[in-house]
């Protein structure tokens, strides 16, 4: 099997080989072919070349057979790059710059010969005519100019990119990515705008209580000509086709444009990653992100507070960011654009985890951030559908993204093995500490930020469930990180309960980390997710409320806060507690237990779940100054009730008898 030089299973024959292969249905498999490489740097670039799945269909030089599709790869790849060329060309030109395949550094490499294929000038004719054309006034300097597309690179090319290029790439010792985000380590709501044309005025939630902060036509395309115009500086830009949502009926292809290897690859990671087949298909996109992350907005257009702006555009489905690095945004930007387009289909978006057991029972996790949605979804007793983002159509369930996006602040082997077994090649690690030389990750440091984040593809967790769908849900657990220490660890929710909640979408978190006991910040978001929804909340509960109705899925209300006391007194309730009462949820124990109902909120309470001690699941029993206990308890009833305000005034679904039921369902002061 190894060729004379000893180099086995390279292909070297640039791919005519592979035709060879079946040819009458028989397999040359041992065959050797005779190495046509002359010299060893030759070698090298047949292997990259054959190996690159830039090259989403057919090797290309194989043996052209007369059956060959309709378009050459040639054909294909003019037409790929020529839209490129039309994303990047902003609005006053008419062409953007000359993109070409490939790294700019592998000059003389056969990625580069693909060459200048972007749309001519239209006063230009498109053969015949090599010797040079003046510009004519409709030619802006920019579409002069050569920008370099690094398409759907992999992730071994886009390691390289990154550690070459981008400062702050390291290998880790388990072969993740390590990387810097920048100034920004988390996102920036309160610099994202939605355009407010007139279908969005119409359609979407504008005013008190609502994120979306408007911004005009005018501002947008300002910001864009500005991420535009930083993009086509580079001498590279790399894109990504990729698709959203497992539902095949309600899939959405997105282009996302970015200046940064980290950002491909994270976007890699998180989206639906196309066959080569579905590349080859894949035609324009449905919506495009142009990352300009690294350049700062104009801080002189309207709207602006800070060089971090993020601006959504339903109308022209575009997306530009500035001044901002963090991955995140790309994520959640989309998702938000799914929380618009898939109500309108009559499906119903959600900021939850989801994952199934091996009789096909779904729960779904709801929850704001850090609340336990990507932990408690990762399971390794069932099957993972996803981490964060999904649809719940007549169908079922399906995720929206590709991969996990997961906390890694303190994270350990011990308590989530799934996860860090999921931190290997290919993963990308946000703002983590390591040891300069073995490489070693401290979990621990905060150093950078306490919002480390790991990415990586579902396929690196065992039991995930690809296709990432999955039959009606069973079980809607709502969770929420009470540092306050005044809710049960869980309770039974009836369908009025489960809306005031979701509704309401609490979590406390704490306001420091460090200097001693600060006072817990209590924080509500409606829908658990009220920075990416585009709708009036009391849209998503009037679908949510009808869905569980008609499937028969039962609300929990599980605190993985604090217990025993508030932060800095009480304790966090411990992981292994939560999950035993996540699996008597899952197993239907719970369904058939005792319950007492709690004083204020009128909850229904467990007195008994296995594998967790019973005097926990009371709050009164765990707070040893009882005083401070029903204090707490008041105050923070007391701010549910003025958060629901804003809501008195809405009806929820057709039906007027549920919303007076919703407004019975909160706690009483
Ligand atoms: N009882 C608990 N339940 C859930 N998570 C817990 C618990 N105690 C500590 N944690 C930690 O809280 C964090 C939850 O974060 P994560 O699951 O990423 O939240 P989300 O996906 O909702 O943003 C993890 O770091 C997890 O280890
Ligand atoms: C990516 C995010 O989601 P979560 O914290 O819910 O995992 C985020 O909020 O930036
Ligand atoms: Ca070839
Ligand atoms: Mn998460």
């Amino acid at each position: 099997m190894a060729t004379p030089n000893g180099l086995a299973r390279i292909d070297t024959n640039g791919g005519a080989q592979k035709t060879k292969k079946h040819e009458n249905g028989i397999c040359h498999d041992d065959s050797s072919a005779p190495v046509r490489a002359q010299n060893i740097d030759e070698l090298h670039s047949m292997q990259r070349k054959r190996s690159a799945p830039t090259t989403p269909i057919k090797v290309d030089g194989g043996a052209a057979s007369p059956f060959a599709a309709a378009l050459s790869e040639e054909d294909r790849r003019k037409q790929q790059l020529q839209s490129i060329s039309a994303s990047l060309a902003s609005l006053t030109r008419e062409t953007g710059p000359k993109v070409v395949r490939g790294d700019p550094a592998r000059k003389g490499e056969a990625t580069v010969k693909v060459a200048p294929v972007a749309a001519p000038p239209p006063s230009q004719p498109h053969h015949h005519h090599h010797h040079h054309v003046a510009p004519t006034i409709s030619v802006s300097d920019s579409s002069l100019k050569f920008t370099h597309v690094l398409y759907n690179l992999s992730p071994a090319e886009l390691y390289e990119q990154a550690i070459k290029y981008e400062k702050g790439s390291f290998i880790t010792d388990t072969g993740a990515l390590a990387t810097l985000s920048g100034a920004k380590t988390g996102r920036s709501p309160r610099d994202k705008r939605i355009v407010k044309d007139e279908a969005a005025a119409q359609e979407l939630w504008w005013g008190k209580g609502s994120p979306n902060i408007e911004m005009d036509e005018h501002t947008f395309l300002t910001n864009r000509e500005r991420a535009v115009d930083y993009l086509n500086s580079l001498d590279k830009v790399f894109v990504n086709d990729q698709f959203l949502n497992w539902d095949p009926e309600n899939r959405i292809k997105v282009r996302i444009i970015s200046a940064r290897a980290y950002h491909s690859l994270f976007m890699h990671n998180m989206c639906i990653r196309p066959t080569e087949e579905e590349l080859e298909e894949f035609g324009t996109p449905d919506f495009t992100i142009y990352n300009a992350g690294k350049f700062p907005c104009n801080r002189y257009t309207h709207y602006m507070t800070s060089s971090t702006s993020v601006d959504i555009n339903l109308g022209r489905r575009e997306m530009v960011i500035l001044g901002t690095q963090y991955a995140g945004e790309m994520k959640k930007g989309l998702f938000g654009v799914m929380h618009y387009l898939m109500p309108k289909r009559r499906i119903l978006s959600l900021h939850s985890g989801c994952n199934m057991g091996r009789d096909g029972d779904v729960a779904l996790f709801f929850g704001l951030s850090g609340t336990g949605k990507t932990t408690l979804s990762t399971d390794h007793n069932r099957l993972l559908i996803g981490d964060d983002e999904h649809c719940w159509s007549d169908n079922g369930v399906s995720n929206i993204e590709g991969g996990c996006y997961a906390k890694c602040i303190d994270l350990s082997r011990e308590k989530e093995p799934d996860i860090w077994n999921a931190i290997k090649f290919g993963t990308v690690l946000e703002n983590v500490v390591f040891d300069e030389h073995t490489r070693e990750v401290d979990y621990t440091d905060k150093s950078v930020t306490e919002n480390t984040r790991a990415a990586y593809p579902i396929e690196y967790i065992p039991n995930a469930k690809i296709p990432c769908v999955g039959p009606h849900p069973k079980n809607v657990i709502l969770l929420a990180c009470d540092a306050f220490g005044v809710l049960p660890p869980v309770s039974k929710l009836n369908l009025a309960q489960t809306m005031y909640h979701f509704i309401s979408g609490y979590t406390a978190l704490v306001a420091g980390t460090e200097d001693g006991i600060k006072e817990p910040q209590a924080t509500f978001s409606a829908c658990f997710g009220a920075a990416f929804i585009m709708l009036h909340p009391t849209k998503y509960a009037a679908m949510l409320a009808e869905k569980m109705q008609t499937y028969g899925a039962t609300g929990w209300l599980v605190n993985t806060g604090w217990s025993g006391g508030r932060y800095g007194v009480g304790n966090r309730i411990k992981l292994a507690y939560t999950r035993k009462i996540i699996d008597a949820i899952h197993s239907g124990e719970l369904l058939t237990a005792n319950y007492q109902k709690t004083e204020v909120f009128g909850l229904e309470i467990p007195t008994a779940i296995e594998g967790v001690p019973s005097e926990i699941l009371d709050p009164t029993n765990t707070w040893t100054d009882k005083a401070a206990y029903k204090e707490t308890l008041l105050k923070l009833a007391g701010l549910f009730g003025k958060n629901f305000e804003v809501f008195a005034s809405y009806k929820i679904g057709e039906d007027s008898t549920l919303t007076e039921e919703i407004l019975a369902a909160g706690p009483k002061v």
